[in-house]
């Protein structure tokens, strides 16, 4: 069969597009209409496309035809970027310039996994300086692990998957991607790009159907040598759990803190929180949940920031001149409209929104929070910003460090000695200065500390995770 008939799509298995009886219906987050509908994999198409994927590793494959064809679907890629961009905006419900934005990144994730196969090197390790071996030379090189299983989220659909595919094809191995079942349809789209670009066959598989079944398919399959997955903690747990000694990577969650200094840019700190709040309905891992501000500033930063909210227009993801969509499902609206009543309950203060139309959260702004409150202590997951102030560095250090997570933080400030101290004293992965804990671009590495994960993303670092070093040492 065709990858698809309309906007129906089968498995992509060993390079042939694979209908099955059952399927998945795929539905617009904002009209609720249907608008695709995807195969559903069982234990046998498990059991071939990872046949498929560890058969494509016994054909060549060199760097340079990786890069070729990575680069192609780039190029593919942006030629196709509304078509992804409609795609991506009805299946998740994020705004069209969010969407656009998404599928820009993208193709530069696969132009830079693209270069990065070109590089994959090891290094002269000196041997000879260890006494009785000064007559032996040695050096490194990365091989591939084999077949990656690449397990991903709703929330940035194509991105994100790029992020496991662009590295795992670079650095020469095979894949089988499972992509969350109420977004799968782009990552459907861009497996038709890679057959366009002449990706060797079974080098990449897509499953599709529930996570819940057949995300325990693929992590009981002993043929798969390495999992990447981006997700919530409890998935990534059990994740965890099922794989034994197999290598792992888990990009999850975090419930990100951004400090205001009282010598910032409290102006642009404000538009920048008031954005970074609210991207996408707050449904993305460094999305600014938690922001201590200095005390000297509290009250201007406040008042800033609800004007900046008050502007955000809420409609049709479609509509250039919206700025938020709804969230993936009533159902997180509801639990996200629970969480903010609760905090209510318990002393905190709604500056503006606090109310839900359905799937739609409207942004909210909270004061007179508490570090225990769910909606400061777990992670939110939707539109909604708690803003407390502070009057030491080491008392906001040590709230910032309160927290389960460690993926990334924010940190608006001119005085360099707080920055660096901030730098050595923060756990997380990153720490961004001057802009909130909402930044990131695509070749950095990326990736967090205590219950965010482990194992870093950006092309380059994840193709670190995705090979094995050997060494080779002679004795001449
Ligand atoms: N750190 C990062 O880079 C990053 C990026 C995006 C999202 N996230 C996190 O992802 C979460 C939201 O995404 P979500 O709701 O799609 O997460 P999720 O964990 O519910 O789903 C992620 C993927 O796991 C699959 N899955 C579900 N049950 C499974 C199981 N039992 N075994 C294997 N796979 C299973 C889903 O089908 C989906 O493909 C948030 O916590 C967010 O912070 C993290
Ligand atoms: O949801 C988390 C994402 O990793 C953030 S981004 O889209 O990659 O910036």
């Amino acid at each position: 069969m065709n990858s698809v008939t309309e906007t129906r799509f089968g498995l992509y298995v060993g390079g042939e597009w694979t209908a099955t009886d059952e399927t998945e219906k795929v539905y617009n987050k904002y009209t609720q209409s249907l608008v695709g509908e995807t195969a559903v994999a069982s234990e046998e198409h498990v059991i071939r496309a990872v046949g498929a994927g560890k058969e494509a590793l016994r054909v060549p494959f060199s760097p340079y035809e990786r890069y070729e064809v990575l680069s192609k679907v780039a190029k593919l890629l942006r030629e196709r970027n509304e078509e992804f961009a409609t795609t991506i905006a009805d299946e998740v419900g994020k705004p069209i310039a969010e969407a656009r934005g998404e599928v820009g990144r993208a193709a530069l994730t696969l132009e830079i996994s693209a270069e990065e196969a070109k590089r994959i090197h090891g290094e002269g390790i000196p041997v000879e300086s260890a006494p009785g071996s000064e007559n032996r030379h040695s050096f490194t090189k990365r091989y591939p692990v084999g077949v990656v299983a690449a397990i991903t989220p709703f929330n940035v659909p194509l991105n994100l998957v790029c992020h496991k595919i662009g590295p795992a094809i670079a650095a020469g191995n095979s894949v089988v991607l499972k992509p969350d079942e109420k977004t799968p349809l782009c990552a459907l789209l861009l497996t038709e790009l890679f057959e366009q670009a002449g990706l060797p066959k079974g080098r990449l598989n897509v499953l599709t159907g529930k996570g819940d079944v057949v995300g325990p398919l693929l992590t009981a399959n002993e043929e798969i040598d390495m999992y990447t997955f981006t997700g919530s903690p409890r998935v990534g747990q059990l994740i965890r759990e099922q794989v034994g000694l197999r290598k792992v990577a888990l990009e999850l969650g975090n419930n990100s803190a951004t400090i205001v200094h009282n010598d910032a840019d409290v102006e642009e700190a404000a538009k920048q929180v008031a954005q970074k709040s609210f991207n996408n309905a707050g449904q993305v891992c460094i999305s600014v949940q938690r922001v201590y501000v200095h005390r000297d500033v509290y009250s201007s930063f406040v008042d800033k920031v609800k004007a900046y909210t008050k502007e955000i227009k809420l409609g049709d993801p479609r509509d250039p001149s919206t700025n938020m969509g709804p969230m993936i499902a009533e159902s997180e609206a509801e639990r996200v409209e629970a969480w903010v009543k609760e905090a209510v309950e318990q002393g905190a203060t709604v500056e503006t929104g606090g109310k839900r139309e359905g799937v739609f959260y409207h942004p909210t702004v909270l004061t007179n929070v508490h570090d225990d409150m769910k909606v400061c202590r777990q992670e939110v997951f939707g539109p909604v910003v708690a803003i407390a102030p502070y009057e030491t560095e080491e008392e906001v250090i040590a709230k910032v460090n309160d927290s389960e997570y460690g993926l990334q933080a924010g940190l608006f400030t001119n005085n360099l000695a707080f920055a660096m101290k901030a730098m050595e004293e923060i756990e997380v992965g990153g720490l961004i200065v001057n802009d909130t804990s909402g930044y990131r671009v695509d070749h950095m590495p990326y990736g967090g500390v205590k219950k965010s994960g482990h194992g870093k993303e950006g092309p380059r670092y994840a193709i670190e995770e995705m090979t094995e070093e050997k060494i080779v040492v002679f004795n001449l």
